[in-house]
């Protein structure tokens, strides 16, 4: 889906990536407006993460244009109002730090921008901490949580960061229902005071009510944007080169992004 609002939070338009000579993204669209929370589903190497790194200026694309907040990301620098929550990995366990410290790290781009009170910096800690129902947790070094605490330090850190526009890849991989539902509260709120979220899940679970428009993505493309889908749903969607959906005499070789109405027509 294109924008009509050109300051819309993220815009990408055809963009595509190449990783070693390789087409991982291609001629995607999208667009995520001011306070919605959208979600990208799609199968392993899909290019989900791929997308995300692209939005957050990790990778560069090799064609089209990705903007955020209506500037192209080359020229982007206002990076306080954007907060990244990467792919659960092993390196947040070794990090020597307090949970406290590790969250407070997200106030440092945002403190260096607009220099607020360091008795602001510890509201906006605190209030992430309760967020994520680590407040009771604040003084432990972050190695002595278990990977799913640790997923909700990460997030923290970046709600502390108290952005305009979440990205989460993959932030429910491996946590448990309890813990699920206290992200889709923290999501709740978030949304709630006016943020928009771009969120990659493959469980969507006690999220599913949050979430305004979701996106598929398969083999590098999108393949269905429109009202939100379940994982298993989603599942479902046709591959944008089926060539039942090429155009008459099978000359239209644009990619076909799967309308509600053709997804509706293929569930049947
Ligand atoms: N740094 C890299 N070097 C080489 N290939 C890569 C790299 N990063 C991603 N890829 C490839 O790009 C494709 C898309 O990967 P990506 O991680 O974006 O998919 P994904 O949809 O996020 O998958 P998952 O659900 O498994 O996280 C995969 O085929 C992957 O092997």
């Amino acid at each position: 889906m294109t924008s009509s609002d050109p300051a819309a939070p993220v815009v990408l338009h055809q963009v595509s990536v190449a990783i070693g000579g390789r087409p991982i993204l291609r001629d995607v669209d999208l667009a995520v407006h001011s306070g919605e929370v959208v979600t990208l589903l799609g199968p392993n190497g899909s290019g989900k993460s791929t997308l995300v790194r692209a939005v957050t200026g990790l990778l560069p694309h090799s064609r089209g244009t990705v903007r955020l907040f209506g500037t192209p990301i080359e020229d982007f620098r206002d990076w306080p109002r954007l907060g990244f929550v990467p792919q659960r990995s092993s390196a947040a366990g070794g990090v020597p730090a307090t949970v406290r410290e590790v969250v407070a790290s997200g106030r440092v781009g945002r403190r260096r921008l607009l220099r607020p009170s360091r008795a602001a910096d510890r509201r906006a800690v605190q209030s992430a901490l309760e967020v994520v129902g680590l407040a009771d947790r604040a003084a432990f070094g972050v190695s002595q949580l278990s990977g799913g605490q640790q997923q909700r330090v990460l997030i923290a850190r970046a709600l502390a960061g108290e952005p305009d526009l979440l990205v989460l890849d993959e932030p429910t991989a491996g946590v448990d229902l309890p813990n699920q539902q206290a992200l889709a509260d923290a999501l709740g709120r978030l949304k709630g005071r006016g943020a928009t979220i771009l969120l990659v899940a493959h469980e969507i679970g006690p999220m599913m009510p949050l979430i305004d428009r979701t996106v598929v993505m398969r083999d590098g493309r999108v393949a269905y944007d429109g009202p939100p889908l379940t994982q298993e749903v989603a599942s479902h969607t046709h591959h944008p080169h089926d060539h039942t959906h090429e155009g008459p005499g099978g000359h239209d070789h644009a990619p076909h992004v799967a309308s509600p109405l053709d997804f509706e027509r293929r569930a049947r």
